[in-house]
């Protein structure tokens, strides 16, 4: 299976601001797409980043400056094309995102088991983190809670669907508030790179959040 990550290098992770500098949000959204890279690579699968940049990374990557939905369709159709004509049998393109810090291998696993024409692990907020498409007929539509979109797509395409129920695939870091889950159960380099930036784990408020105390 052909598994692509979505990755949008310039200015990231904007919801972010109120607690990093731009150069903070670029260094952590890039070793969370590494940390995706590696737990990818861990399933015996070769991972390729759909960039909207050149990038400089340990895989390879295809460049596309168009939105998010546009560009990943483009793979989708193409992929589908190639494999009903390798095979006549479509193995199908997953499309993990690179900000889904917490993934691990076995996390991933559950994704790619399924053998329904669309799999979807569904993010915190209503979007698609994870998705595995083997419909020929199948396209995405991100944004604006797009799982409750994919699902009506695949319903009007009659494609089969399943939904992966994971804390792990369905924890994408948009958010202040989703950093004390990077430090409580990150097992990547994501973590390391957020107690860098001077954050821990505090409880003062009464709930555990993760704070900086100190600027690096
Ligand atoms: N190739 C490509 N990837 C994108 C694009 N927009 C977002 N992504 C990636 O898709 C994933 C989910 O995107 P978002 O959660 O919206 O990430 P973001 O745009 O960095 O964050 P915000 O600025 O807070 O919305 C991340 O892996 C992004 O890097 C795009 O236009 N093209
Ligand atoms: C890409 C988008 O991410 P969100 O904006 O929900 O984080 C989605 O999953 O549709």
């Amino acid at each position: 299976m052909h598994v692509v990550v979505p990755y949008a290098p310039d200015a990231p992770k904007t919801r972010l601001e109120p607690v990093l500098s731009e150069r903070e949000r670029s260094r952590l959204a890039r070793v969370m797409l590494e940390d995706v890279l590696a737990a990818v690579r861990e399933t015996g699968r070769e991972p390729t980043v759909l960039s909207t940049e050149p990038l400089e990374v340990d895989a390879p990557v295809a460049v596309d400056r168009r939105p998010l939905t546009e560009a990943v369709n483009a793979v989708v159709r193409s992929q589908m094309r190639n494999s009903a004509a390798k095979s006549g049998d479509a193995t199908g393109v997953a499309v993990v995102m690179a900000d889904l810090a917490l993934t691990t291998p076995e996390a991933l696993e559950r994704l790619f088991a399924p053998d329904a024409d669309v799999v979807i692990a569904p993010g915190r907020g209503v979007g698609t983190n994870a998705l595995v498409v083997r419909h020929p007929e199948f396209r995405v539509d991100y944004h604006g809670g797009s799982y409750l979109d994919h699902r009506r797509i695949a319903d009007d395409v009659g494609a089969t669907l399943e939904t992966v129920d994971s804390f792990r695939l369905g924890t994408d870091v948009d958010e202040p508030g989703d950093l004390v889950e990077v430090l409580v159960h990150g097992t990547g380099r994501t973590p390391s790179c957020l107690r860098e930036f001077g954050f821990e784990l505090d409880s003062t408020d009464g709930r555990l959040e993760a704070v900086r105390s100190a600027e690096p």
